[in-house]
């Protein structure tokens, strides 16, 4: 079980809640205690459990990450924005790509909700993506530099931080604000599946580079046990 100093703690550990069985995922959460993970919501429950599936995890007093990366222009970003905090969730997120005007748009209509409003952070380059897929795009820059002149468009814009691989954290924490949050997917402990990620760091390193937090599913959710899997990793990193 995870030790006394870990559940007293913020948890760093957002467990990514990939299920297209709803009662499945309720198995997983009622096993769950929101002191030792947050979670997160993205496009697939989404799509099939809507709105509610985010209430009843709200409810249960889960701190939710909201991962929809909304992507559009800047007036229908800024709505969908204020729709995902009124749902009562921790974090929201947008593409960097969808540019400045887009991020600010976003950030103004959480700043009107006043002051308990999410997080809102920017997405760079995702973490499936290696160098060739990333070429193919035909981006200017490498992986790395791109990420950063994301990170710097969303400090600008007023985010309250981005979504990164944890391969990029040491370098961001060089270049923007303490205060600015990585959120880090692609985390992989030693000797789990990589599966369709690329750029993968473990949860103690990731950590250590200065991810402010591990975004892990299948490592989790498909474990045998998953809240051995949770407690195990949350021990790993408790004095980090
Ligand atoms: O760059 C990104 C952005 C988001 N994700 C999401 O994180 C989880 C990772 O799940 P794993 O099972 O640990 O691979 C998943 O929900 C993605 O949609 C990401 O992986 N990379």
């Amino acid at each position: 079980m995870h030790n006394e100093e870990s559940s007293t703690q913020e948890s760093k550990i957002i467990v990514a809640l990939d299920f297209d069985d709803l009662s499945k995922a309720k198995t997983l959460v009622s096993k769950l205690d929101p002191n030792l993970c947050k979670l997160k919501v993205g496009k697939e429950m989404f799509t099939l459990f809507g709105p509610d599936w985010v209430r009843y995890l709200v409810e249960k007093e889960f701190q939710v990450f909201l991962d929809l990366k909304f992507h559009d222009i800047p007036n229908t970003v800024a709505k969908a924005c204020k729709a995902a905090a009124q749902l009562g969730v921790w974090m929201v997120n947008v593409h960097a790509s969808g540019g400045v005007k887009m991020m600010q748009a976003a950030v103004e209509s959480l700043n009107s909700l006043g002051g308990n409003r999410p997080l809102l952070t920017g997405v760079t380059i995702l973490t499936s993506m290696d160098k060739h897929q990333f070429d193919q795009i035909g981006y200017q820059r490498d992986i790395e530099s791109q990420v950063s002149h994301f990170a710097q468009m969303a400090e600008s814009a007023g985010l309250d931080g981005i979504v990164c691989s944890a391969l990029e954290a040491e370098m961001l924490r060089k270049e923007i604000g303490k205060e600015f949050k990585l959120v880090t997917p692609g985390i992989r402990p030693v000797g789990s599946d990589q599966g369709d990620q690329s750029r993968v760091m473990t949860p103690e390193r990731a950590l250590n580079a200065g991810a402010n937090y591990l975004v892990i599913g299948r490592p989790i959710t498909q474990a045998e046990d998953p809240l051995s899997a949770l407690c195990e990793i949350s021990e790993s990193v408790a004095s980090l």
